[in-house]
């Protein structure tokens, strides 16, 4: 019996901390004489780790020479091993194909497999592999038709890469290292645009002048962060327009149904701040993709996100730049439908390329800053247009931080200076809202500070008010829209649960308990829900947040305690059954639209 035993803890910075356990493991599985294969990847190790790690008790050690797709640390794995060299009793697993990256090899590979030959000997084993494991990009590029030609040259994807592998480890030495293919030439070959005013990172005013200037509402103004369930109707028509089997117009003619469908409904809720629904996204970050040039597409490419969900990464295929304005045709459409106010949908720069494929020839910094651009002329566009609030996404932001602390300042550096670039172009009374989920920020707070967002929304719902208790202690002082309820649950939660909800913020201190400032909204994700779960989510948010709004009319709120408990049904005197009626015409609504749909 062998064992592989994937320990990536080890290239982070916590890697002393776990040195003992997996000493003591490692030492048990050799006392019960199973060879083991320790794995390493998704950066190198410090030095003072490597040398303990080459000492332990496993039969093979395998590292990962390639670090991070376009950034420019995690790859001194090499350079360890020229300096430290590597033990002779045990095999070098060699992850010199990246496994994180969809380029073909450069000939990066063969030089290094050359090098540690040359190093270490003909008589070291060494495996040829990929630096991590192969779950990060798609299977195979093939079937992929529709790309480029060129493009494709230079495109390895799970199946290509196998080959790459076993292309160098069947070659011997150094003189059958033969190059595969360049990514130079063509794709990504310029210069990106880094060089950019530093007036252009900060808005014409400080945040506490342009505050006064923005829209401001009533205690607890409810809003969503920008989705409303992509139903299989959506879904279908898209595929149908895909395929050539529903022309453009008609196509449009859906969304523009389904966006009027969402502002009917948010109308007939009451809620305050509106969105369009985002029916014409497949995905958040794929449709901003193919709106923009620079980046292609794959048809098939579809990788595993968070376990469940699947995703096609755009690739960024050449220099950014935006074509033509890509979100103000929807939210113009949707605006016209309401006298109350809509907000601009964007997905912001950093989760834009790290949600897609990066290129590796210029660094991430200067591809976000591309795209950061283009973002920033959509903003002024949706402005020109009427849009006096505009969110820009960044749910990626905390995800992309590299394992190792000791990198978090640079990455945190280009990532908070790429999210301004994209909004500081707004004029001072334009409302600029941010949103992060997926993860506990508390550790980033003063690069979420100095994002320099009017709002922040946030996921919250799951993690007990810890984020905002964080807020509050460290003084932020910006406007905050802690999600309400969990969206990734069926479960449709109550007035009482709501109400509940937003009273316990009072005892977390934020904001000085000025509630006008606090928003009501769920988590993000309304998209993978069902409307006839949406619908009365979001009927019991509104109606939880009129409730909790007359207790602060009343001096009642803010006191730290829960103040009014509700049984069933709102509390409002004399409006009781309202709620229940808007519901079913809303349904209503809804049978209609799917008639429509359908025919
Ligand atoms: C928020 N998250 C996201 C991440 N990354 C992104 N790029 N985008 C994100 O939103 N990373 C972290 C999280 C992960 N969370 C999610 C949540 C939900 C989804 C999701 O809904 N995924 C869908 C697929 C979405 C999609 O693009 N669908 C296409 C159509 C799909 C398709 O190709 N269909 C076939 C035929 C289908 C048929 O009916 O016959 C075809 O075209 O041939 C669309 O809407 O047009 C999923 O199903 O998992 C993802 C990440
Ligand atoms: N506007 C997006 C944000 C996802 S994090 C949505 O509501 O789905």
């Amino acid at each position: 019996m062998r064992g592989t035993v994937h320990e990536p803890v080890l290239a982070s910075g916590q890697a002393t901390a776990v040195l003992g356990s997996v000493k003591s493991a490692t030492a048990a599985l050799a006392a019960a004489g199973v060879p083991i294969n320790l794995v390493v990847y998704y950066d190198d190790l410090e030095a003072s780790v490597y040398r303990e790690v080459v000492q332990l008790p496993v039969a093979a050690i395998s590292l990962d020479f390639c670090g991070v797709p376009g950034a420019a640390h995690g790859c001194a794995t090499a350079a360890l091993i020229d300096e430290l060299g590597f033990p002779k009793d045990k095999r070098l697993g060699a992850g010199i194909i990246d496994g994180r990256s969809i380029w073909r090899d450069d000939g990066t590979a063969s030089k290094l497999l050359t090098a540690l030959r040359a190093k270490l000997g003909a008589d070291q084993p060494i495996s040829v592999q990929s630096s991590t494991t192969l779950q990060h990009v798609p299977y195979d590029v093939t079937p992929e038709t529709g790309l480029p030609a060129d493009l494709v040259s230079r495109l390895a994807f799970a199946l290509q890469k196998l080959e790459e592998m076993v292309t160098l480890a069947s070659s011997s030495g150094a003189e059958a290292a033969a190059p595969l293919a360049s990514f130079g030439a063509g794709y990504g070959a310029s210069e990106s645009t880094t060089t950019v005013p530093e007036a252009m990172y900060s808005r014409s005013e400080s945040y506490e002048a342009r505050r006064g200037k923005q829209p401001t509402f009533a205690p607890f103004p409810t809003t969503t962060i920008g989705s409303f369930p992509q139903t299989a109707a959506i879904r279908r028509a898209r595929l149908q327009y895909k395929r050539g089997a529903l022309s453009e117009e008609r196509y449009r003619e859906r969304i523009g149904a389904e966006i009027g469908y969402v502002i009917g409904v948010q109308e007939a809720l009451g809620v305050d701040v509106l969105v369009h629904g985002e029916p014409e996204r497949s995905d958040m970050v794929e449709y901003f993709g193919l709106k923009l040039d620079g980046y292609a597409f794959t048809e098939q490419g579809w990788v595993q996100s968070y376990g469940s969900r699947y995703v096609r990464p755009p690739i960024v295929a050449g220099d950014v730049s935006r074509a033509a304005p890509m979100t103000v045709h929807e939210y113009a459409l949707a605006q016209a439908l309401t006298a109350r106010p809509v907000k601009g949908m964007l997905t912001g720069p950093v989760t834009m390329l790290n949600w897609s494929f990066p290129r590796k020839d210029i660094p991430r910094s200067a591809q976000a800053f591309q795209i950061a651009l283009a973002l920033r002329a959509e903003v002024a566009d949706l402005e020109a247009a009427g849009c006096a609030i505009v969110q820009v996404d960044e749910p990626a932001l905390r995800e992309g931080l590299p394992l190792k602390g000791a990198r978090w300042e640079a990455y945190l550096d280009w990532a908070v200076r790429a999210f301004r670039l994209s909004v500081a172009g707004a004029a001072p009374g334009t409302q600029i809202v941010t949103h992060l989920c997926y993860s506990s920020f508390e550790d980033i707070l003063p690069a979420i500070d100095a994002m320099d967002a009017d709002v922040l929304t946030i996921e919250n719902s799951r993690s007990d008010n810890e984020m905002i208790r964080a807020l509050a202690s460290a003084g932020y002082a910006r406007d905050v829209g802690p999600g309400v309820y969990d969206v990734h649950s069926p479960v449709v939660p109550t007035v009482e649960f709501l109400a509940d909800k937003l009273r316990s913020f009072g005892s977390t201190g934020i904001l000085g308990g000025d509630a006008s400032r606090i928003w009501v909204n769920p988590d993000c994700g309304l998209k993978t829900r069902r409307w006839e779960e949406v619908l009365p989510a979001m009927r019991n948010m509104v109606e939880a947040s009129r409730l909790v709004r007359e207790e602060v009319r009343a001096g009642k709120w803010g006191e730290g305690v829960v103040v009014v408990k509700v049984a069933g049904k709102a509390a409002s005197a004399g409006q009781g059954d309202q709620p229940q009626r808007r519901l079913q015409r809303l349904l209503q609504l809804r049978r209609l639209r799917l008639w429509w749909m359908a025919t």
